[in-house]
């Protein structure tokens, strides 16, 4: 039994599942029943844990992320982020949410290719409605953070993969997201750049961010403190 004095958790899927129709194809010639990607899916994470999910490809992966992440309803189940049970939330309380509470970091790091660096990280809190001199603010903290601020300035057709996936974490963390949701993060980049991208998630880690990626990757699974597996729609815990 957890202590009265536990700090609630961060996140809780209790029982989730989501679905999706059948590929158009199969619709005719077999099963009209819905594809069960996530299966009963239970998992909890605490502030200040670092989790990567592992899982081959299609294995639900995405869609997993997509529903912490606030971009996805499941099918059923229950989920809880930060106290309140968003399965059922409407739109508005969800979006509201997200924008103030959630980064997110991609394979394809999805920089606007004619805003500057700095321009790039400041969108962070655009849409919880913070001031322009507060996200700028934020925004150069974020960038000395992973290293960038040498290059402020310069666009993202002109950074290494690298630099660009740095970019993309100082502007997922600018407005200090209580939960980082990383997909595939070093899916992009050569290993010298991976290691460096998974240096920085440890660095975040340490200072108290917490961590959700999603990878098919031992090696960048490795760096975070727990593993666990998407395999038949089910999260199995990877090792103690
Ligand atoms: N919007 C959708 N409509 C229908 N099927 C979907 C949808 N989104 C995902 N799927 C299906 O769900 C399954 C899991 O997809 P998902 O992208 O979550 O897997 P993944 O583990 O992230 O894969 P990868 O590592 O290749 O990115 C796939 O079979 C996919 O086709």
């Amino acid at each position: 039994m957890s202590s009265p004095l536990a700090p609630a958790p961060l996140v809780v899927l209790d029982g989730v599942s989501r679905s999706f129709p059948p590929p158009a194809d199969q619709r005719s010639t077999r099963s009209r029943d819905s594809v069960e990607v996530l299966s009963r899916v239970d998992l909890v994470v605490h502030e200040g844990d670092y989790t990567a999910v592992l899982g081959r490809s299609g294995a639900g992966k995405s869609t997993l992320l997509s529903v912490v992440g606030l971009l996805d309803r499941p099918t059923s189940g229950r989920h809880v982020f930060s106290g309140l049970d968003m399965a059922l939330a409407p739109d508005g309380v969800r979006v509201a949410r997200r924008a103030e509470q959630i980064g997110f970091v991609f394979q394809a790091f999805h920089l606007v290719a004619g805003l500057s660096v700095l321009e790039n990280v400041a969108l962070a809190g655009l849409y919880s409605g913070r001031p322009r001199s507060r996200r700028l603010a934020d925004a150069r903290l974020a960038l000395e953070t992973v290293g960038m601020s040498h290059r402020q300035d310069a666009f993202p057709p002109t950074l290494s993969g690298g630099e660009r996936q740095r970019t993309a974490v100082a502007r997922a963390v600018a407005a200090g997201p209580r939960l980082l949701l990383a997909d595939e993060p070093t899916g992009n980049l050569d290993r010298e750049n991976a290691d460096g991208v998974m240096r920085l998630f440890a660095d975040l880690n340490a200072a108290g961010q917490t961590i959700l990626v999603i990878t098919h990757d031992d090696a960048v699974a490795a760096r975070a403190r727990r593993r666990v597996r998407l395999e038949g729609g089910r999260l199995h815990e990877e090792d103690a």
